[in-house]
């Protein structure tokens, strides 16, 4: 393998410069220049001997200060994987400590998935914009998330999470508000937050706020988009009004109420927690029950069939999504083209989504689709160029015609059902 700087030192401790390096830094279209890039070389020799900057590269530093970074998994996605982004971040980010926190904002988050949404991360932006704000002491404090059930997720520091406390395991999973609040209340008891913040969402966000809420005997503010210190700005009437309050101690938030946090990494670092009493439950959670997969909205959905302009059978594409279980995406082509309802676009300038896996069948993988499925676990695509951006991306790719492929998968899908009522069929009997 190559070793990409352009500056070496000769025996003399003089600069010697490398012109085969500095070559495949000026080739755009030479296979290792984008590597070059991406190996952190803000700064390459030019021919005449002086230093240009590449204001493009990971680790240049900006007029306005700003070092940076690769956010966006698309590119450097496109050409060394998910993983690639995630390390080079790691590197980057400074990391923001607090030792021993004189108060706590808790963060009870959605997690839908086992993952953070979107609206979790806004809602830890959020924390952290209450934790810095002025107060008579110097007091310092910290972000807890606390979550619930089994987690995936991998980037809790990046998300701006200073601690953080997973209750796992049976009594914790599924739809479980009474153990939950119970262990809340212990939380309440054992740390005394300055704030309790959770997602105004249908995915327990809500639910259980008004728990808490009604087990403190406080009230809540529900629906704030804005928290500026002291007062809170509230949405009602449908949504048509706003309202301003002061800022109560428990807050169910909406999303984007706040920047997600991106510029500093945190310390994730688990806060005990003394056992949570045991309590008779009254609801019991029977398991999940199958939903019509076409009307799960794309944010939410955990698996996703996608279809570009390389889908040549609308029909089978349908089909097979039906067959698999899987929520119908589309590229923008797909769209403009009019083979798929415009809230089916997953892109930038459609839906951002997070699905386990993203099966993307005959999209080329262009930057403004790649946006869109960044935070997505493992893609695969199906395409019949082995070359395309959506194939580099992918965990796994099957370079061959979309409808070939996409009869295969409705076939073993089928199979696979039958066989699941036979086992089902038998065990009864
Ligand atoms: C401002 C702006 C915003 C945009 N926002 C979005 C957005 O949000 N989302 C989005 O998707 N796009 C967006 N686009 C468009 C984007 O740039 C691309 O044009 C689009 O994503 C391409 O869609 P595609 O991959 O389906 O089509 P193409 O680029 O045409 O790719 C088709 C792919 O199908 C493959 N193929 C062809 N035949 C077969 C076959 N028989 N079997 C298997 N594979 C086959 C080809 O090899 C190719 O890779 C935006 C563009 C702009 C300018």
């Amino acid at each position: 393998m190559s070793d990409f700087s352009s500056e070496r030192f000769s025996s003399d401790n003089g600069l010697r410069r490398d012109p085969r390096a500095e070559w495949i830094a000026r080739n755009r279209l030479h296979p290792l220049h984008k590597d070059m890039l991406l190996g952190g070389h803000a700064e390459v020799r030019g021919p005449s001997g002086l230093l240009r900057k590449n204001p493009h590269g990971v680790g240049f530093i900006g007029p306005n200060g700003i070092k940076r970074i690769d956010r966006i998994n698309a590119v450097s996605g496109a050409i060394t994987g998910k993983k690639r982004t995630t390390e080079v971040q790691a590197v980057q980010l400074p990391l923001h400590i607090v030792e021993n926190p004189d108060f706590y904002i808790m963060v009870v988050a959605d997690m839908v998935g086992g993952r953070l949404t979107g609206h979790d991360k806004d809602i830890l932006g959020l924390a952290h914009q209450l934790v810095t704000e002025p107060l008579p002491e110097k007091k310092s404090g910290a972000v807890v998330l606390v979550c619930f059930g089994e987690s995936k997720e991998t980037q809790f520091d990046l998300a701006g999470v200073d601690r953080i406390i997973h209750l796992a395991g049976g009594a914790f999973e599924g739809f479980s508000p009474e153990t939950r609040l119970a262990a809340l209340e212990q939380i309440e008891t054992q740390y005394q937050p300055k704030h309790w913040l959770f997602p105004d969402s249908i995915h327990g966000g809500t639910d259980l706020a008004c728990r808490l809420a009604a087990r403190l005997g406080e009230r809540l503010a529900s629906q704030a988009w804005q928290v500026k210190g002291t007062q809170t700005i509230s949405r009602c009437a449908s949504g048509s009004q706003d309202i301003l309050r002061d800022t109560p101690r428990i807050l169910t938030l909406m999303e984007e109420c706040a920047d997600a946090i991106d510029e500093t990494r945190h310390q994730a670092l688990p806060l005990p927690l003394e056992s949570v009493a045991q309590i008779d439950c009254r609801l019991l959670d029977k398991g999940q029950i199958a939903v019509d997969s076409s009307a799960v909205p794309l944010a939410e959905a955990e698996f996703i069939l996608s279809a570009g302009n390389g889908i040549h059978n609308w029909d089978q594409f349908h089909a097979t999504a039906a067959a698999l279980g899987a929520t119908e995406g589309a590229s923008r082509v797909a769209v403009d083209d009019g083979f798929m309802p415009r809230d089916r676009q997953v892109g930038a300038s459609g839906t951002w989504v997070t699905a386990r896996v993203y099966l993307a069948v005959g999209i080329s993988g262009a930057i403004q689709h790649m946006q869109g499925i960044g935070q997505c676990d493992k893609v695969i695509a199906i395409n019949t160029d082995a070359g395309c951006d959506m194939v580099k991306r992918a965990d796994l790719a099957v370079i061959a015609d979309s409808e070939a492929i996409l009869e295969e998968l409705a076939i073993l899908a089928q199979q696979y059902a039958l066989s699941k009522r036979q086992e089902e069929k038998s065990d009864a009997a």
